[in-house]
């Protein structure tokens, strides 16, 4: 089912929840609503369900106005982050619950509760009662119960976040399974960006009651459209400097060099994101800033390294001087990585892994070439030490002034 949301606004009292949100679903994906807590998730859904009426605008199911249809007639299916199964009844009553509702014959019912419990796999917990279940096993009885009853769409509201990391991780690519076999339009609610990259075919990210970007999460990822995604999106979060554009030339706030662009753009202050893998780590002076090593935080095959440019590298070859007054930066290496805590180290910022925004209102400065690469596999970190490899002649520094 295609789902349009057209300018729907959701007010409560002086609260507006959802503010002129236009959107356009398409049949069969699993679309995820992702945002910061409050920006007005949880709403669209439940406008969606029909449990909430917008205050104005109007949502469609294929070409049907839906504003006025009850949630019963609405031929959707819900699960919550609590369940909400009835505990006084077996797994077996739970799920065949709305087939009831619907007053179908035993038999009918027996065979649909019997495929559905197949599919999410509780087959062996028809008998149970919800508190004999871990919390695994609810959620997959939930999503039988949403199922059953074959809705035309699926509403799954932060379905997962009761649940541990592995479980959490097992039961995404469970939703992500079940949701691809039946073939039905789905829409998540969640705040976890891990989450909404990894299960959904599209991602809209609101914030404040509006829709600030969407895409496939790779797009999203790969070219934020703007620096409130940039920011939300990726893991660890990006880095984040100042400076100015002019021409083609990219003067970072606190470098003692500007980095030359692959293309022109309008003179503006910009935000500079990067994210910490593409940040690389070199010899001290061998980058485009020195800075010292202020924490190392191992995440396993990886370690999360803090480097601080401050006054105190003035003095070092190649030093960034006083301009650098506070610049922080994180660089994700691999774990084997030969860098020490206290270390001075060298700092290398691939131009063509930038991400510029306008500081005046945070949209993305498009660049052609810059930032558009696919991911390079294998890690781009050196080791302090290790010159900067063949670096291109367009990602070479010239002197600021
Ligand atoms: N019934 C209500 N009465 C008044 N204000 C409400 C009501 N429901 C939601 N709001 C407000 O509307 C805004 C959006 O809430 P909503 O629950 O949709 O956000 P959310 O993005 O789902 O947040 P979370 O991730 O915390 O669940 C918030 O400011 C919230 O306080």
């Amino acid at each position: 089912m295609r789902i349009r949301l057209d300018g729907v606004t959701k007010r409560f009292g002086a609260v507006t929840a959802v503010d002129g949100l236009t959107l356009e679903l398409e049949p069969g994906r699993l679309v995820a609503l992702l945002g910061p807590s409050g920006c007005g998730k949880s709403t669209t859904l439940y406008m969606l369900a029909g449990v909430l009426r917008p205050t104005a605008g109007d949502i469609y199911f294929d070409d049907v106005r839906v504003n006025d249809v009850p949630p019963q007639r609405r031929n959707v299916g819900m699960v919550f982050q609590s369940y909400a199964l009835y505990p006084h009844m077996t797994v077996f009553e739970n799920i065949a619950f709305p087939l009831r509702m619907q007053r179908l014959p035993e038999g009918e019912i027996r065979r649909r509760v019997h495929e559905m419990a197949e599919l999410v796999r509780v087959e062996a917990l028809l008998d149970r009662r919800p508190e004999q279940l871990s919390g695994g096993q609810q959620q997959r009885v939930a999503l039988a119960r949403a199922l059953v009853k074959r809705p035309a769409l699926l509403l799954l509201d932060e379905p997962l976040s009761n649940l541990d990391a592995q479980l959490r991780q097992a039961m995404r690519a469970e939703i992500r399974r079940i949701q691809r076999e039946l073939g039905v339009t789905a829409v998540l609610v969640t705040h976890d960006q891990t989450e909404a990259m990894t299960i959904a075919d599209w991602v809209v990210v609101m914030n404040a009651g509006r829709c600030v970007a969407q895409g496939t999460p790779y797009e999203l990822y790969q070219t934020p459209p703007n620096r409130f995604t940039a920011s939300f999106i990726g893991h660890p979060p990006m880095n984040w400097l100042q400076g100015r554009v002019s021409g083609t030339r990219l003067q970072v706030d606190g470098l003692p060099v500007y980095l030359p662009l692959p293309a022109a753009a309008r003179d503006d202050e910009v935000a500079i994101g990067i994210r910490p893998h593409h940040v690389q780590l070199v010899a001290p002076g061998r980058g485009h800033l020195d800075g010292r090593v202020t924490m190392i935080e191992l995440l396993g095959h990886e370690k999360l390294v803090t480097v601080e440019a401050g006054r105190s590298v003035a003095s070092m070859p190649g030093g960034a001087g006083d301009g650098a007054a506070g610049l922080r930066l994180q660089a994700l290496v691999p774990a084997d990585a030969a860098v020490v805590e206290g270390e001075a180290v060298g700092v290398r910022l691939p131009v063509s892994r930038l991400h510029l925004f306008r500081l005046s209102d945070g949209s993305r400065v498009a660049l052609p070439g810059a930032a558009a690469r696919r991911p390079v596999a294998g890690p781009v970190a050196a080791a302090p030490g290790d010159a900067v490899a063949d670096e291109p002649a367009e990602e070479s520094a010239g002197t600021a002034g």
